[in-house]
């Protein structure tokens, strides 16, 4: 071991073995407590996640038995199932050592002690207590990794000028450690821009992992997201690392910032700040070492305008910001889109030959696309199935006319000045009121912005 690790627990009534313990192992473990009254033990647990317990079987005077010692191993293990408690017999009680073993113990060392013995067996079981835990995280880590794969993830597909820019600025974040916050309306892309960043990333050889806030209930975002210890509260079965701790290494996309309770918001940006976390139920931090990225479809800085999401976490959050734009600012990409999703799902349908009629792509990129990609993707596979011809007919696709993109109401202004005053008080709002990134949504610098400001006596 080169940086000392490892929490021993000491119990016994000799204070002459406490010494002992104590001599051998220091030098070799982080943390060596040591305990004269067995009466203390649970408190001791409580406050300490021990690697080794290491329990003497006799503490009244004179008695030999290991009655009393069988009886707190018992407690030990009621109160935590997983704890790797070494029992220590007289020399030659191999009857007690079988008995203490059968109930629960790891192993045994008879007294009085080689001191090498004493290193080699509180070392193994140490090392085996690691693993333990480690193969309990990568368990985890496996099983949010397969709910990942199950998910379709394809290649990002454009060829408009809009995501062009979007291109740009993921290569140039994505060799960074700085966190993103991905701005746009549902289905626009914002996951499979976080991937993106993810799989250009030095920390591609480790998890994505993804928790979708919109859908964890509030009594269940820190035990999902900083984990528990056992008996933390009703349903905590066993110790359980959170997201955070898995992510570790790698990338962790919170989905639907936006939607999360203030209450949760500040412990989220504590764990931010201090880069480590404290499953529920334990009073012992864990670094933590994420590259974070955040997406929400929420108008976050009206909602920190309205005191609904805190501006400290929105700047902890957003180093780099990036703003999709909707399907319908870039109609070149629609037909690119419909044709790949037709060709998957003529491929998964069985219908090879099926193509798009001469007027059906027209009403396509005529569409609004409320709900963007994803809508877009539902409407091909759904016509896909329904078609009964070799050509999808503008027919098969059933969009609704509230979602047509809204007429020009009679009396729009076309003053170009007037415009323009209209789309500053827009961005403004937009911005609840931050005139740096007002400036950056409307294409201005910020001294430019001040001027036209004072020209229309905003
Ligand atoms: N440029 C693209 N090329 C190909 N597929 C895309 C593209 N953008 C989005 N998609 C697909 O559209 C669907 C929605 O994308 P995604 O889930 O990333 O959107 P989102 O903005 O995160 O949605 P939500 O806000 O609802 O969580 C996914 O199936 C995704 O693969």
């Amino acid at each position: 071991m080169s940086k000392k690790e490892g929490k021993i627990l000491v119990v016994d009534d000799d204070q002459g073995v406490l010494y002992t313990a104590k001599m051998v192992l220091k030098p070799h473990f982080e943390m060596i407590k040591t305990e004269v009254n067995p009466n203390n033990i649970l408190a001791s647990l409580k406050e300490t996640d021990f690697d080794v317990i290491i329990l003497d079987m006799n503490f009244s005077y004179g008695t030999t038995s290991g009655k009393e010692g069988l009886t707190w191993l018992e407690r030990i293990l009621k109160s935590d199932p997983q704890a790797h408690v070494l029992v220590n017999t007289a020399y030659g009680d191999i009857q007690l050592a079988v008995d203490a073993m059968k109930r629960g113990a790891i192993d045994f060392l008879t007294k009085p002690w080689e001191k090498e013995k004493l290193l080699s067996t509180v070392r193994a079981i140490y090392e085996l207590n690691k693993s333990k835990k480690e193969v309990k995280n990568l368990k985890t880590k496996a099983r949010l990794l397969h709910d990942d794969l199950n998910q379709q993830y394809n290649q990002i597909i454009s060829q408009s000028p809009a995501m062009e820019r979007i291109f740009d600025a993921v290569n140039k974040v994505a060799s960074t450690d700085a966190n993103v916050l991905i701005l746009g309306e549902n289905g626009t892309g914002k996951e499979l821009i976080a991937r993106e960043i993810h799989r250009r990333s030095h920390r591609s050889n480790e998890s994505f992992i993804k928790v979708d806030l919109g859908s964890i209930p509030e009594t269940l975002f820190e035990s999902e997201l900083f984990g528990h210890k056992k008996g933390a509260f009703t349903d905590a079965r066993e110790d359980r690392a959170g997201r955070l701790e898995i992510a570790t290494g790698g990338s962790l996309f919170l989905d639907e910032i936006g939607n999360i309770a203030p209450s949760m918001q500040a412990k989220l940006l504590t764990v931010l700040q201090n880069r480590e976390v404290m499953r529920v139920g334990s009073n012992q931090p864990i670094p933590i070492d994420i590259r974070l990225i955040s997406a929400t479809n929420m108008p976050i800085y009206e909602m920190v305008a309205g005191n609904q999401f805190r501006q400290d976490l929105l700047y902890r959050i957003n180093t780099v910001e990036i703003q999709l734009p909707p399907l319908r600012e870039r109609v070149e990409d629609i037909d690119i889109l419909a044709d790949h999703y037709l060709d998957i799902y003529r491929k998964k349908y069985l219908k090879e030959h099926l193509s798009f009629g001469r007027d059906t792509m027209k009403k396509l990129t005529e569409y609004h696309w409320p709900g963007n990609i994803r809508e877009l993707q539902h409407a091909v596979e759904r016509a896909v199935i329904m078609s009964s011809s070799l050509k999808l007919q503008p027919s098969d696709f059933l969009l609704e006319n509230k979602h047509k993109k809204a007429p020009i109401k009679q009396n729009e202004s076309y003053n170009i000045e007037e415009l323009e005053k209209q789309a500053i008080e827009n961005a403004l709002k937009q911005c609840g009121g931050n005139l740096t990134r007002a400036a950056e949504v409307l294409g201005f610098g910020r001294s430019t912005l001040y001027r036209k400001m004072n020209k229309y006596n905003m």
